[in-house]
C-alpha cells in the first residue's frame, strides 16, 4: 500500500515542528520530509536543506519540487522525490503553508491534514520565547496567524495550547484509530 503524505499546518509558532519531531519519535516508521528553503543555513527549528534563490530557481525549472510557496519573504520547496518515498509505503510527515492544501489534495490521494491550533497569547509567547526571528518579523507573523484553512479542505484540528504530549496522542488517534 502507497503511503500517506500528512500535512500539518497552523499558523507560525503553533508548534508545528515540534509536533511533527514528537509524532515521529512516537512513531518511527513515520519520516519527516526535509523541505528546501531559501533561508541561512543552521537556523534550527527544523532540519532543512538551505538554498540561495538562484538554486531554488533552477530547482524548480527542474521539477525537482512536488509543491512550493512563498511565504515570510521565503521560497519554500518538498522534493519530489517524496512520492518514491510514499510508493515504497512510508508515511511522511510535512510541513505545509496553508495555500497550497487545495493543490496538495488534488496531487496525493492518500493524504490528511493537522491543523493546529492556538489562542494568539500562546503564539506570541512562543515565537517570543523561540528567538528564531527578530520582533519586527514576529509581528509580521503574528499578523498572518488569522490567514483560514481555505475553503472545502478537509482537516483534523487539534488543538496546541496544551502539553505536546496531549497533542501528539490526540494527533496518533486521529490518525490511526484503534481498530477494535
Ligand atoms: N505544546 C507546547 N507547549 C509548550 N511549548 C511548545 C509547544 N509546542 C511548541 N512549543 C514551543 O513553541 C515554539 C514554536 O514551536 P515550533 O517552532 O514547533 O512552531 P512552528 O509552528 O513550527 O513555527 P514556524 O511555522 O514559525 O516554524 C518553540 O519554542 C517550541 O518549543
Ligand atoms: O502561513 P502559512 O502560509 O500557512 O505558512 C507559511 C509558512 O510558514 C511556516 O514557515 P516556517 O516554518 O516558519 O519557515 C510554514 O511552515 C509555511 O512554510
Amino acid at each position: 500500500m502507497t503511503g500517506r503524505l500528512i500535512a500539518v499546518v497552523g499558523p507560525s509558532g503553533v508548534g508545528k515542528d515540534s509536533v511533527m519531531t514528537a509524532l515521529a519519535e512516537r512513531r518511527p516508521s513515520i519520516e519527516l520530509v526535509r523541505r528546501v528553503i531559501t533561508r541561512a543555513p543552521g537556523l534550527g527549528g527544523e532540519d532543512y536543506t538551505p538554498v540561495t534563490e538562484d538554486r531554488f530557481a533552477e530547482l524548480l525549472a527542474a521539477d525537482a519540487f512536488c509543491l512550493h510557496w512563498a511565504a515570510h519573504g521565503l521560497l519554500y520547496g518538498i522534493p519530489a522525490t517524496v512520492r518514491d518515498q510514499l510508493a515504497g509505503g512510508t508515511d511522511l510527515l510535512v510541513n505545509l503553508s496553508r495555500s497550497v492544501l487545495p493543490e496538495m489534495k488534488r496531487a496525493f490521494a492518500n493524504s490528511a491534514i493537522l491543523s493546529l491550533t492556538a489562542t494568539p497569547e500562546t503564539l506570541a509567547r512562543r515565537l517570543q520565547g523561540r528567538g528564531r526571528e527578530t520582533p519586527d518579523s514576529i509581528a509580521k507573523r503574528l499578523e498572518r496567524s488569522a490567514l483560514g484553512i481555505p475553503e472545502g479542505v478537509p482537516v483534523i484540528e487539534i488543538s496546541n495550547d496544551g502539553s505536546l504530549d496531549e497533542t501528539v496522542a490526540a494527533a496518533l488517534n486521529a490518525l490511526y484509530p484503534v481498530k477494535v
